[in-house]
């Protein structure tokens, strides 16, 4: 008989190639991740399960490196990790924000920091964390316009309403850009640009995860819901997963805490929300092909179809 023509090698083979369609490359020797991991170590996270690698599917990601159970927590991220409004406050930004008006809104304070710490470049205590972020988005809004105009209508529709939106957000924010001239020796129109806008905007949008903090009358009302969680946001979207995240009061940590078991080497992910792919690809630029909650939109008019006879 010859070798592997059974059912048990025809099993084992299909279970070798799954494996090896999802199995990740270890990226924790690049020198970016050993200077993230130095700068996490020093403001006490020690990561004790995951580890950054790249997928086949997803892009770069976090792989387990234990197997994960029902329950367990998987990461614990200190607070002294997360880029909120505090952090923005508390900053050389502060005194310019108090003094603004109208109160600047959260998600511009933290577009302005970000803009303003990646200017400075090696003098910035944030640059371990700046140096993984993309350099690049793929969300709609950073499509050239004849892309756009080739994505099919409704969602042509809302990538135009979004470019307007940032567009917006940019113009109006530039006489508070304008206000912060005297702490920097190049012109402010130089730093804050529509595109390094636009990478702060997409880099708030597709990586903050929700934290809920007090209003604070130097913001306008505009809820302030962001952090910023170095590391912890390498973890993509699966919408077939199940976690508990949320800052743990006691602690002083965002916590994510799986719901479902992941096996040792796996891409652990957690799900961002049950968005249909037209919403995935607004706010996060990609689209998650076996997406349970993928529908289809008709453009208007469709309605006055009748469907029954
Ligand atoms: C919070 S970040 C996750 C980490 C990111 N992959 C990275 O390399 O920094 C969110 C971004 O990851 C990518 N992403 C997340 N889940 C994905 C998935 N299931 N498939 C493809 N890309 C995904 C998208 O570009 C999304 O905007």
């Amino acid at each position: 008989m010859r070798k592997g023509r059974g059912r048990t090698s025809r099993i084992r083979r299909r279970k070798l190639f799954r494996s090896s369609e999802s199995r990740g490359v270890n990226e924790s020797h690049k020198p970016a991740f050993i200077e993230l991991k130095k700068w996490l170590r020093d403001r006490k996270f020690e990561d004790t399960n995951l580890t950054p690698a790249r997928f086949p599917g997803t892009g770069r990601g976090l792989m387990s490196k234990t197997s994960l159970q029902e329950g367990q927590l998987i990461i614990s991220l200190p607070e002294s990790c997360l880029l909120t409004t505090d952090t923005v406050i508390r900053s050389y930004l502060g005194a310019y924000i108090a003094k603004w008006q109208p109160p600047p809104s959260p998600l511009l304070a933290l577009c302005t920091f970000l803009v303003s710490e990646k200017h400075a470049g090696d003098r910035s205590p944030w640059k371990p964390y700046l140096e993984i972020l993309p350099k690049a988005y793929t969300c709609p809004v950073c499509l050239e316009p004849e892309v756009v105009n080739l994505l099919p209508k409704p969602l042509k529709t809302k990538a135009r309403e979004q470019r307007t939106h940032v567009q917006e957000f940019f113009t109006s924010s530039r006489d508070f850009f304008s206000s912060l001239q005297p702490l920097f020796s190049e012109t402010v129109e130089s730093i804050f640009s529509y595109s390094a806008l636009l990478w702060a905007w997409c880099t708030v949008n597709t990586r903050a995860v929700y934290m809920k903090h007090r209003r604070r009358h130097c913001f306008s009302a505009e809820p302030d819901t962001y952090a910023l969680a170095p590391y912890l946001d390498l973890l993509n979207h699966s919408p077939d997963v199940q976690v508990k995240a949320a800052f743990n009061e006691e602690t002083r940590c965002y916590e994510i805490r799986t719901v479902s078991s992941c096996r040792k080497h796996e891409e652990v992910f957690i799900c961002y929300g049950p968005h249909d792919n037209q919403r995935l690809f607004l706010e996060y630029g990609f689209v998650s092909i076996h997406n349970p909650h993928a529908c289809v939109y008709v453009s208007e008019g469709w309605n006055q179809l009748s469907f029954y006879h």
